[in-house]
C-alpha cells in the first residue's frame, strides 16, 4: 500500500465524542455538557453527532455502568443547540430495543448506527427494518472487524445493504489494526456493496487512529469518525481536530473549520475531560491483543479492587477472543488470575 491518496474523496466525518467519547467520560455526561460540545462541532462544520451511551440506546445499566442523565435528554440537548449537523445514536441489537429507538427519534435523531459482532450482521434486519420505517438515515457498524478477513466483513457487509443500510462501517473496535488492514477491508467493502456507502471508524490503541483512518480514505471510504481530543474508549478515537488538519493539509477537507476546532479540542473539550486517553501499558496491550477498546476501564477498575494486573486481564480476554458484551467476562478471568496466582503462591 503506497500513501498515495489522489485517488480518496473528502469525507463525511461524523463526530461521536457524545457516544464513544462516553465510555471515557464513564457515561456522566450532563445535558449542559452536550449542549457545549454540541455547538462547538456544529459551528466547526461536522455532519452529524452522536449522542448515546457509550453502549448505545439502553446502554445505562449495571451491566455497562449507568448514565448519569438519561440519554434521551442529552440527545434532545443535542438537536435543540445545533444548527446544522444531524443528531445520531446508536443501538447495539440486544441492548436497545424498538422502545430506545422510537424515543431516540422523538428526542429528535435523524440517524442510527446500528452495531452488531463483525460475524453477526443477520440480527440487525428488523433493526435496520425499524430504522427505515423510522425515516432515519441507517448506518451499519460491523464491530471488531480486525477478527475476520476482508471477503468475510464484504459478505456481513451486503447482508446490511441487503436490509436497508445507506452506510456499512468497518469498526476497528479494538484498535488492532495496521494501515493495510484498515485498507483492505473498506477496499473489499467498497468492491461488494452496490448501494451503500462505506465508513471506518478507528481507535488509537497503537497509535495509529489517524493513519488507519487516511488508509481507509485511500481505499474509498466514504464517512469517518472522530471525537474531539480523541475521546473514546481504550485510549480513544481518531482526535477530530488532528483529523481536520490532516485532511486539509491532504486537500480532503470536506468544510471543517480546522481553528474552530482546534478551539473546541482546547476550551471545551479541555475542562470537560475526566483523563486525556493515549496509548498507556493496558491500552497497547488492547490493540495488541485485539480486545474490545471498551473493556480498558472496567478492566482497570476491577483489576485495582482484587489487586490483578489490568494487562493480564486483558491479555487473557485477547486470548479468549472476547467480543463487546461479554463485560462479566472481564471479573471472571480476574477472579481465575487470582486463584491461580494464590494457588502458584501455596505451591
Ligand atoms: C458499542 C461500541 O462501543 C461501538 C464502538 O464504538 C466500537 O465497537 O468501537
Ligand atoms: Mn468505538
Amino acid at each position: 500500500m503506497s500513501w498515495d491518496l489522489s485517488g480518496a474523496r473528502p469525507p463525511v466525518v461524523v463526530d461521536t465524542t457524545l457516544r464513544d467519547g462516553s465510555h471515557a467520560h464513564r457515561h456522566q455526561y450532563t445535558a449542559e455538557e452536550v449542549r457545549r460540545v454540541a455547538r462547538a462541532l456544529d459551528e466547526a462544520g461536522v455532519y452529524a453527532l452522536e449522542v448515546s451511551h457509550g453502549d448505545g440506546l439502553g446502554g445505562s445499566s449495571l451491566q455497562y455502568g449507568f448514565s448519569r442523565q438519561d440519554e434521551m435528554e442529552l440527545i434532545r440537548a443535542a438537536r435543540e443547540t445545533v444548527k446544522r449537523a444531524k443528531v445520531a445514536a446508536l443501538l447495539v441489537p440486544g441492548i436497545g430495543t424498538r422502545k430506545e429507538l422510537k424515543e431516540a427519534v422523538e428526542a429528535g435523531i435523524q440517524m442510527v448506527r446500528i452495531a452488531t459482532q463483525c460475524t453477526e450482521a443477520d440480527i440487525s434486519e428488523q433493526h435496520f427494518g425499524m430504522a427505515k420505517e423510522m425515516g432515519l438515515l441507517a448506518v451499519g457498524f460491523l464491530m471488531m472487524s480486525h477478527m475476520r478477513p476482508p471477503e468475510f466483513l464484504a459478505e456481513q457487509a451486503l447482508l446490511m445493504e441487503g436490509y436497508g443500510a445507506d452506510v456499512v462501517y468497518i469498526v476497528d473496535s479494538a484498535g488492532a489494526m495496521l494501515p493495510e488492514d484498515a485498507y483492505l477491508r473498506v477496499k473489499a467493502l467498497k468492491e461488494a456493496l452496490t448501494r451503500a456507502q462505506v465508513g471506518f471508524h478507528a481507535h488509537n490503541n497503537l497509535g495509529l487512529a489517524v493513519a488507519n483512518t487516511l488508509a481507509a480514505l485511500k481505499a474509498g471510504a466514504d464517512w469517518v469518525d472522530a471525537t474531539l481530543r480523541g475521546y473514546g474508549a481504550g485510549a480513544g478515537n481518531a482526535p477530530l481536530e488532528v483529523l481536520a488538519a490532516v485532511l486539509d493539509k491532504a486537500g480532503l477537507n470536506p468544510g471543517l473549520d480546522v481553528f474552530k476546532l482546534l478551539d473546541a479540542a482546547e476550551y471545551v473539550m479541555g475542562p470537560i475531560l475526566h483523563f486525556q486517553p493515549y496509548p498507556d501499558r493496558d491500552s497497547v496491550a488492547i490493540g495488541y491483543a485485539g480486545v474490545y477498546s471498551t473493556f480498558l476501564l472496567h478492566a482497570k477498575r476491577i483489576g485495582k479492587e482484587l489487586g490483578v494486573d489490568p494487562l493480564a486481564i486483558l491479555l487473557e480476554l485477547g486470548r479468549r477472543q472476547a467480543v463487546a458484551g461479554q463485560e462479566d467476562w472481564i471479573l471472571r478471568v480476574a477472579l481465575e488470575l487470582k486463584e491461580k496466582e494464590a494457588g502458584a503462591l501455596a505451591d
